[in-house]
C-alpha cells in the first residue's frame, strides 16, 4: 500500500494545548506523523510519496470562502493585536446570543470554532493546507485504481466542520477526498469514522447528503469529547436521512464489544453499495491512550484490518487521532497490514 506524506506538518508545532486550566504541550504533535513514518518503513508497507499540490478549489467543496479566508489570516490578525501567547478562542456564541460574524479576531475565533484546546500559531496555515493536498493525492490513487492507499494526514480533519475548527482539526481532509470522489464520477461514497472520537465535522458537512454515508464509532458523547454531537438518535436530515450512523460506547469498551458495532457499520456499508470507502482513521481507541478511555489493544488492529478488506472496497484510509506517541506507529500500521492480508 502506498503512503501520501508531507514534512511541512512540521509547520504545525504548536506549544500550547489548553486543558486541565493550564497550558500544556499538544497531545497532537509532529511526533505522531513521524513515529507513523517510521514504523511505515520499517514494516515495508509500501512506497511513500510527496503530495501533489491540489490548490483552494476542493477546500472551497467542503468549506465556506469566509472560513478558508479566516484560517489563512488569523495568525497574522492575532499577531497585529500584540497577544503574547498562540491564537486560543476563548469566547463563544451562547445560548440567546447572536449568529453574527464580528470584526474583532477573538470573536472571529469563537465564531469559526467550538473548542478551546486547539491553539492556531504559525505555520498552521500551511500544515492544513498540505494535510489537504496528502489527502487529495491519495485519494487519486485510488480513483486512479488503488485498491487502497494511506494519506499520512497531519493535522488531522475529522472533526473540522464546514466554518469550525477543534479537535486538533481544521480542514475535513476525509470529507475533501469524498467530495473530490464524487467530483470524478463516483455515485456514493461511505465515511467510516473509527477514532475514539465523534467525527462531528464530518458528519455535520454531509448530514443532509445521501451521497455520502457517515458513520462513527465513538465515546459516548455524554462523556467525552466533542460533548454536543455524535448521539445514536442523529440518523441525517432531508435526503440525508438514513445516511448517518452513529454507534456510542461507555469507557473500558475492550474491541469484543467494539467489533460488533463495526459489524453493524459493516453491513450498513454493503448495503450502501458505495464505489469508494473512506476510513477515518484514529487509534484513540487503543488501551494506553492519554485522552481516550477504550481498551483495544495493538493486536486488534490488524483484525480491524482485515475486516475492512472485506468490504472488498477502493479504500482511502485518511489519519485521524492517537495520542499514545509510542504505540501509534505499531497501531496504524497494524491496521494497514491487516488489511493487505
Ligand atoms: N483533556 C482532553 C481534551 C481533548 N479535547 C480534544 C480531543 C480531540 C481529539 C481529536 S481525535
Ligand atoms: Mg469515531
Ligand atoms: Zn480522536
Amino acid at each position: 500500500m502506498k503512503t501520501v506524506y508531507s514534512p511541512l506538518h512540521h509547520r504545525r508545532t504548536a506549544v500550547s494545548e489548553l486543558d486541565g486550566g493550564v497550558l500544556i504541550p499538544p497531545h497532537e504533535n509532529p511526533n505522531r506523523a513521524e513515529t507513523i513514518l517510521a514504523r511505515v518503513k520499517d514494516q515495508q508497507l509500501g512506497e511513500v510519496l510527496p503530495p501533489e499540490s491540489h490548490g483552494l478549489a476542493p477546500i472551497r467543496r467542503i468549506h465556506s470562502d469566509r472560513y478558508i479566508e479566516f484560517l489563512e489570516h488569523c495568525w497574522r490578525d492575532w499577531q497585529a493585536e500584540g497577544k503574547p501567547g498562540e491564537a486560543i478562542p476563548a469566547v463563544w456564541s451562547g445560548r440567546g446570543m447572536r449568529e453574527r460574524l464580528p470584526k474583532d479576531i477573538d470573536g472571529r475565533l469563537g465564531f469559526y470554532s467550538f473548542a478551546a484546546e486547539t491553539s492556531i500559531t504559525d505555520g498552521t496555515w500551511e500544515a492544513a493546507r498540505a494535510a489537504v493536498d496528502v489527502a487529495l493525492t491519495a485519494q487519486a490513487l485510488v480513483a486512479g485504481g488503488e485498491r487502497a492507499a494511506f494519506a499520512l494526514c497531519r493535522p488531522p480533519g475529522h472533526h473540522a466542520a464546514e466554518e469550525l475548527f477543534g479537535g486538533y482539526c481544521f480542514f475535513n481532509n476525509a470529507g475533501i477526498a469524498a467530495q473530490a470522489f464524487l467530483d470524478q464520477g463516483a455515485k456514493r461514497v461511505a465515511i467510516l469514522d473509527v477514532d475514539f472520537h465523534h467525527g462531528n465535522g464530518t458528519q455535520s458537512i454531509f448530514y443532509q447528503r445521501s451521497d455520502v454515508l457517515t458513520l462513527s464509532l465513538h465515546g459516548d458523547p455524554d462523556l467525552v469529547f466533542p460533548h454536543f454531537l455524535g448521539f445514536e438518535d442523529e440518523t441525517g436530515e432531508g435526503d440525508g436521512e438514513g445516511y448517518n450512523l452513529n454507534i456510542t460506547y461507555p469507557p473500558n469498551t475492550p474491541f469484543e464489544v467494539w467489533r460488533e458495532g463495526l459489524e453493524t457499520a459493516c453491513q450498513r456499508i454493503v448495503d450502501y453499495a458505495p464505489d469508494a470507502l473512506i476510513i477515518a482513521l484514529g487509534v484513540d481507541t487503543f488501551e494506553e491512550d492519554p485522552i481516550s478511555f477504550f481498551k483495544l489493544k495493538s493486536s486488534d488492529y490488524l483484525t480491524l484490518g482485515q475486516r475492512l478488506a472485506e468490504l472488498g472496497l477502493p479504500t482511502l484510509f485518511t489519519m485521524e487521532g492517537g495520542y499514545d506517541v509510542d504505540a501509534i506507529g505499531v497501531n496504524v500500521v497494524n491496521v494497514l497490514k491487516g488489511f493487505e492480508g
